[in-house]
């Protein structure tokens, strides 16, 4: 028998036009892990107001990003099923499934059903924790499971971001710009959350205790593996000890915010601002949230975020990519599956 792998991604439009894009906006943000407020409030929100009026503006965006091979975040995920596939060997069958449009992860659990498969292990491809990406994947498995004749053993990789590869693999990309220029200052900017989702996850109350807004950030907060905003956080340290990056030479934002809401903070708009105002020429970040490029990372940071830091006195701005094929990254994945023991580093004893 073989052990099945289920890969999955975010997700993104089937194709850069308007309609696509609408399509895929809508199904995304009625998970009611993404827009968590009723369904009665949710449906309006999204269907007659973010969808319609976002989905144009995103076009133009995805535009940016597509290549001939169609979108970044869709590519990688296929590049990194077919060589896990091939470091994994013929004990597994690895599937790549996207939360939101295609290929579904029903189409990925139906291939892996027509292998003689006992059990399946399911790698969100989201290295931090949170209930939007992570949790939601987890949902939408066990919905599409539950109606099977014979229910196979699920287990689920519920985060990494502390694993050595991960963290090693970023140090990696990075080092070849650190190498090359003098940079005064480095960023590690991290997919936004509303402040009320981590509030939610809060198990070990690090959110709630450490007041102001509910933030638990810097030294000391490693108790709470599935609050997204301390794992963000120390994802930043580790990927900065792996630097040798000293304390002030670096800072963690959040980007992407949608809505009015508070989403948590420091946005990355407003530490860019600061920044600048601090006399810091030129910069090199980092968005380790994701795994492979997409709109966030080669739009928002690349582009969206060089020009506010250019405009407000920046001179020379640099967007680290992503893992995307990297070897030491298919590695990750391989000890993920494995479930090798990742060895933690022992960062603030
Ligand atoms: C890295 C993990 C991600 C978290 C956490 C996350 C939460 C989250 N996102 C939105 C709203 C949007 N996100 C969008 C794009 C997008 N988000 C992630 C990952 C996380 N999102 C990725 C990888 C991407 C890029 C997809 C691609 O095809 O390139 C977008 C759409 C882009 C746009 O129209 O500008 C929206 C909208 C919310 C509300 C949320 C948490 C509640
Ligand atoms: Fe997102
Ligand atoms: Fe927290």
């Amino acid at each position: 028998m073989k052990k099945g792998v289920l890969l999955v991604n975010l997700g993104t439009p089937d194709s850069n036009n308007t309609g696509d894009v609408r399509k895929y906006l809508r199904e995304f943000l009625m998970d009611e892990r993404v827009i968590d407020i009723p369904f009665y409030k949710r449906w309006p929100l999204v269907n007659l107001i973010i969808a319609p009026f976002r989905a144009p503006k995103s076009a133009k965006e995805y535009k940016k990003v597509w290549t001939e091979n169609g979108s970044p975040l869709l590519f990688y995920g296929i590049e990194c099923k077919k060589l896990l596939q091939e470091k994994l060997g013929e004990g597994y069958h690895v599937a790549l499934g996207m939360r939101y449009q295609n290929p579904s992860i029903e189409s990925a659990l139906n291939e892996l059903k027509k292998q003689d498969i006992s059990e399946i292990v399911v790698v969100p491809l989201f290295p931090q924790y949170a209930s939007a990406t992570t949790g939601s994947v987890a949902q939408k498995v066990m919905e599409l499971t539950r109606n099977w004749q014979v229910i196979p053993d699920v287990s689920y990789v519920q985060h990494y971001h502390r694993h050595p590869l991960y963290i090693k693999t970023f140090a990696d990309i990075g080092n070849k710009y650190l190498r090359s220029h003098d940079y005064d200052h480095v960023i590690f900017s991290f997919h936004g959350l509303p402040e009320r989702q981590i509030i939610k996850a809060d198990i070990n109350t690090c959110c709630k205790l450490r007041g102001e807004g509910g933030t638990c950030n810097r030294k000391g907060y490693r108790k709470n593996t599935f609050c997204y905003r301390s794992a963000c956080f120390e994802t930043a340290d580790l990927i900065a000890k792996e630097l040798g990056l000293p304390d002030d030479k670096y800072s963690v934002c959040f980007q992407s915010r949608l809505g009015k809401d508070p989403w948590i903070q420091p946005y990355t708009e407003d530490t860019i601002i600061d920044l600048t105002k601090k006399g810091k020429k030129s910069v090199l970040a980092f968005s380790p949230a994701f795994v492979a490029d997409c709109l966030e990372t080669t739009v928002e940071v690349g582009e969206e975020y060089k020009e506010i830091f250019e405009e407000n006195g920046g001179e020379h701005w640099q967007l680290v990519e992503s893992l995307n094929d990297h070897p030491m990254w298919i590695k990750c994945l391989e000890d993920l599956v494995k479930g090798n023991e990742a060895h933690v580093p022992e960062l603030f004893d």
